[in-house]
């Protein structure tokens, strides 16, 4: 049958009940993305700093420390963004021990672009490390942003023979941070510490041999620095540990056998106490990231003697006690003397002094 054509509607019926309950789902689901997002861009605003990178705007986290090294402001536990993943590491500080290498990393930590391992891992050189495999050390890895620089420190790699080859082996264009101080502080910081440790060792709990072991330690580390270091025939004793490890070039020989020179930089030590913008600049071209630590992070606290840091969000942090200890008096001549000795294996050609600006 043929007739005028009509256009028709489909009326659905809908109970008044059922519409009041879609109604009440759109209005939930919308209260919820909105606090959703809200939530989101107030957390990102208190936490995260922003950067410019290759032209792209990247939201960093900046997840801080007090001044206890590795405990985080403002949240009791780790939080960490979505868009975040643990890397290993680009970059190694991998000594030398007792030069600064905490108060580089605490500095550096300073930058947006770069998030610090925690602790200090010992992956390179611990066997019982090594052996977990990689993926273990990326989880002790900190979580960050795409285009953040994820740094790591264990001032004992740089003397254990195994590691460059170790390192190379995880990623051979890793940059190497090596900062060195002059090596007669260096020995005696050494040797500060070792006695300090010493000292704390004796618990009444140890058995009695850890007791005796620990005690003939006091008895060698409770003599004094000139005691350890000087021979009975008046010479310097150039196999007593502290100065073995302040003899920076055999160490230094065996990096460059495996890396090339321009991924290792120097860092000055001594400069990093009296100046430390002037290193981190450095550091920070070294990197290829953009110079954004500046004086203001940087404040001299009168009590500690050394420079403290300051971060964004107005926190001021000092390194904890066991850094910046009170050095034994050496006597000025026998200072003179290591430096002699020191220097004369330079002229030798038997030491190859690391040059830093
Ligand atoms: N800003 C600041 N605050 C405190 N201490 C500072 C700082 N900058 C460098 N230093 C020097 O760092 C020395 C400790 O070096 P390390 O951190 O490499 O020691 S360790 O190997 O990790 O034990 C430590 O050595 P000592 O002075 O013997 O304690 C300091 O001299």
């Amino acid at each position: 049958m043929s007739g005028p054509e009509t256009d028709c509607f489909i009326v659905i019926g809908v109970s008044r009940p059922k519409l009041a309950a879609i109604f009440f789902s759109v209005m939930l689901i919308s209260l919820f993305l909105t606090f959703h997002i809200l939530y989101d861009s107030a957390v990102y605003s208190i936490q995260a700093a922003t950067t410019i990178s290759d032209g792209n705007k990247i939201a960093i986290l900046t997840n801080r420390v007090s001044h206890l090294d590795n405990q985080p402001i403002g949240f009791p536990h780790r939080f960490h963004f979505p868009k975040t993943s643990r890397k290993l590491p680009q970059c190694l500080i991998i000594g030398v021990r007792k030069c600064g290498t905490r108060a580089l990393l605490e500095m550096l930590n300073l930058h947006p672009r770069i998030q610090k391992a925690a602790g200090e891992v010992h992956f390179f050189d611990r066997d019982e490390n090594y052996n977990k495999g990689l993926e273990w050390y990326r989880k002790k890895m900190p979580h960050s942003f795409r285009g953040q620089i994820t740094i790591e420190k264990s001032p004992s790699y740089f003397v254990t023979p195994e590691v460059p080859e170790r390192v190379r082996a995880m990623n051979s264009s890793i940059k190497l941070l090596l900062i060195v101080r002059e090596p007669v502080t260096r020995a005696i910081s050494d040797y500060t510490q070792l006695r300090s440790h010493a000292a704390t060792s004796i618990l009444p709990s140890l058995t009695t041999s850890i007791q005796q072991q620990a005690s003939q330690t006091t008895s060698s580390i409770s003599r004094t620095f000139e005691e350890l270091s000087i021979l009975p025939n008046g010479t310097v004793n150039m196999f007593y540990r502290p100065l073995v490890l302040s003899m920076y070039h055999q160490f230094i020989l065996r990096w460059l056998e495996i890396f090339p020179r321009e991924q290792l930089l120097l860092v000055n030590g001594d400069q990093l106490i009296e100046d430390p913008l002037s290193q981190i600049r450095r550091i920070e071209d070294f990197l290829g990231i953009e110079r954004r630590i500046s004086q203001h992070n940087f404040y001299f606290n009168e009590t500690k003697g050394f420079y403290c840091l300051r971060t964004e969000m107005g926190d001021s942090k000092c390194l904890r006690e066991t850094k910046g200890r009170r050095h034994p008096d050496v006597d000025p001549k026998l200072a003179i003397k290591y430096t002699y000795a020191y220097h004369t294996l330079v002229k030798q050609g038997r030491i190859v002094q690391p040059e830093c600006h």
